[in-house]
């Protein structure tokens, strides 16, 4: 089922949680709305289930599910399966009555028998590997474990589209791996459309088909995860989806200055701002001809696939992070302390006039 909205906007009250939102959602597709706190996500996420309206204007918005126009349908009527972090399973009820509570209510006309009701709440369980667990009560489970349940409850009457609001957003990092695996598979394997809401950008990139990025209200990005962190679109969509150093000063005859620093750069004379990642900083003991930009070691955290570096230097406004390989932090002997010199390998430059401007890349 395609999820299609066109011109949706949303006021409370004076503030703009929502500017017009134009948004095409292919069948099958598994989407991630991310962005910072208030950016209007969950507003999209509510509008889209039914659970809250767009504001009606001269020209109103319309929402489609396939070819349904579902702009004025009830949140009841709309076939949406939802797992949100504070929509808590009922505890007074077993997880396998959790599970098939969705297909108890129907309407006589669409409810199944009950021996259909049962096989297919336990092929539920058994997919989200819970069926052992049929008879215990949520809060007997484990916080990973309860939101299996809500997956598995939300998939029991098999929704077109599948609305998550941050469902891992209160689990530990190891549990919200493993569920994201889970959210994936189940996704693949049953073929529904799913919207998520997240503001952790390794979640939203890890998981989904496509990534929205949302800042105030405003759409700043619709791409694959690759796309998006190969070609941000503009400023804020690079910083948002990871560490940014930044490097500014003064650009004369093809030289940028900084303090004590400076860099050869194929740029016209100006004031500049480049930005660069840390798995973009080489370093080294020595300077070169093209490059001088002294740095002290004052942080070092070798936990996983690279050693996180953290820099510092009198011409710097804020610390940089380098992330070298494990081999040439032994290499190099890197220790707090240590006077070593950056150089950049890639960066890129948003000019400030035009804020949707495609960024400039350069490879040093
Ligand atoms: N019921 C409401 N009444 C008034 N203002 C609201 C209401 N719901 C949301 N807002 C405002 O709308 C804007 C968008 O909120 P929304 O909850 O959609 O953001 P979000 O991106 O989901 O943020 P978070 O990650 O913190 O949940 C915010 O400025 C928020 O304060």
């Amino acid at each position: 089922m395609s999820i299609r909205l066109h011109n949706i906007a949303k006021h409370f009250g004076s503030t703009q949680a929502l500017e017009p939102i134009n948004l095409d959602i292919h069948e099958g597709e598994l989407v991630g709305l991310l962005g910072p706190s208030g950016s209007g996500k969950t507003t999209l996420l509510r509008i889209i289930a039914g659970l809250e309206n767009a504001d009606h204007s001269a020209q109103p918005g319309k929402i489609l599910f396939g070819d349904r126009d579902v702009t004025n349908v009830h949140v009841r009527d709309r076939r949406i399966g939802f797992v949100f972090q504070h929509y808590a399973l009922f505890r007074h009820m077993s997880v396998y009555d959790n599970v098939a509570f969705g297909l108890t209510v129907l309407p006589r006309k669409r409810r199944p028998s009950s021996g259909e009701i049962r096989a297919r709440a336990f092929r539920l369980l058994e997919m989200v590997k819970l069926e052992h667990l049929a008879n215990r009560y949520p809060a007997q489970l484990s916080g990973g474990q309860q939101q299996r349940v809500s997956l598995a409850r939300a998939l029991a009457v098999e929704p077109e589209v599948l609305l998550l609001d941050e469902p891992f957003g209160a689990l530990d990092a190891k549990v919200r791996q493993e569920l994201r695996r889970w959210l994936r598979h189940l996704h693949d394997e049953l073929n529904f459309t799913s919207v998520f809401v997240t503001h952790d950008q390794e979640e939203a990139l890890e998981l989904s088909d496509r990534v929205v990025v949302m800042s105030n209200g405003r759409i700043e990005q619709i791409d694959t995860p690759d796309e998006l962190y190969r070609a941000p679109k503009n400023r804020f969509v690079f910083e948002f989806l990871g560490d940014v150093n930044h490097l500014e000063g003064n650009v004369s005859n093809g030289v940028l200055t900084c303090g004590d620093a400076y860099w050869h750069v194929d740029l016209p004379d100006g004031h500049e701002e480049l930005l660069l990642r840390p798995h973009e900083v080489r370093l080294t003991e020595q300077p070169t001809s093209e490059s001088h930009l002294p740095v002290t070691i004052t942080a070092i955290s070798p936990v996983g696939a690279e050693v996180r570096v953290e820099l510092e230097a009198d011409w710097l406004a804020q610390p940089w992070l380098a992330t070298v390989r494990h081999t040439d932090f032994e290499h190099l002997a890197l220790r707090r302390g240590q006077r070593l010199f950056a150089h950049p390998r890639h960066w890129r430059r948003f000019p400030k006039v035009a804020l949707n401007t495609a960024a400039q890349t350069h490879l040093a």
